[in-house]
């Protein structure tokens, strides 16, 4: 698998504050990714300094093993940003003629089908549409343009649940005949799961977790029993969380496990369920760096 984005080591501080802080992302070609994290947790910067919007303090960023230099531009590399506020007064279809431009593999047909299955008028200024409806001319670009490398910065914000689907149905499709490397930004992780193939999980600038979405899912667990026996059999493993009840006692943990660690939780009297993806995502976070 070849990496089409490399970024080493991004700092971006704001006065004293660091949106990031020693940051590494790798994206290996036609993998779709999502990019988790809380309000404020960087996403955003990190996607603005990936589209040059904003320069990094420190590190570097690759293109296919080249280094971006400032105020260069991915090729063949499309940004859909949270609001479409710098198309100014434009129509929705010049603001799609404006896209085709710059996008060598855009789908004129793809755009007028994504644009009757959104119920978007190519004619209205997007400055008169309501927040979910000027996302999803975001979304309509994003995924016209079949770009090499696409970033969605939290492309659902204002949409409701049926367009969120159509959204996710049509990039899957899309993606089904047009592999690529897309990465969606979003603090849904539940949402995002069936979507995402990986994700990266970033809180205070920082990366927390890159990981295989079904890896997660087959390593999240629920663990509970009295207070020494888990205590016991959580020894040695990824703790996110624990909490006490009573004489009982239960953990969150992040663990492959085997027959080995089933057959001690049947000794200890240890019951293991799976974790929802929301609430490990919580416990990643809570459970800090
Ligand atoms: N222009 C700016 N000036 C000062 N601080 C900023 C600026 N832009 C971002 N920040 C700060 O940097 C941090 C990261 O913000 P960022 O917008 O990247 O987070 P985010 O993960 O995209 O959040 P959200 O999900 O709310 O959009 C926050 O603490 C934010 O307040």
């Amino acid at each position: 698998m070849s990496i089409v984005l490399s970024c080493d080591k991004l700092n971006k501080k704001y006065g004293p504050t660091y949106a990031l802080r020693d940051l590494d992302m790798q994206l290996e070609e036609n993998v779709i990714y999502g990019l988790l994290g809380r309000n404020g947790a960087g996403k955003t910067t990190l996607l603005n300094i990936i589209a040059g919007g904003i320069l990094a303090n420190d590190g570097s960023i690759e293109i296919r093993g080249n280094k971006l230099e400032k105020g260069e531009l991915p090729e063949d590399f499309c940004f859909v940003r949270e609001n479409n506020k710098h198309f100014g007064g434009a129509r929705v279809i010049e603001a799609l003629q404006l896209a085709a431009n710059f996008h060598p593999h855009w789908d004129w047909t793809f755009a007028h089908k994504l644009l009757q299955t959104f119920g978007l008028d190519p004619n209205q200024k997007i400055k008169q549409l309501s927040r979910g409806t000027e996302s999803l001319v975001g979304i309509t670009i994003g995924l016209a343009s079949r770009a090499a490398l696409t970033l969605f910065d939290e492309p659902v914000h204002g949409l409701d649940v049926l367009m969120r689907e159509k959204f996710y149905k049509e990039l899957l499709e899309d993606y089904a005949n047009y592999p690529r490397t897309i990465l969606l930004s979003t603090h849904l992780i539940d949402e995002i799961a069936p979507v995402a193939e990986r994700v990266y999980i970033m809180d205070q600038g920082s990366l927390l977790l890159h990981d295989e979405i079904n890896r997660i899912r087959m390593a999240a667990y629920l663990i509970r029993g009295n207070s020494d026996a888990v205590a016991s059999f959580t020894e040695g493993k990824r703790v996110l969380h624990t909490e006490s009840y009573g004489h009982g006692k239960l953990a969150a943990i992040f663990e492959m496990l085997n027959e080995g660690d089933r057959q001690q939780a049947r000794q200890l009297d240890i019951t293991i369920e799976h974790l929802t993806l929301q609430k490990f995502f919580s416990y990643l976070i809570e459970g800090g760096h």
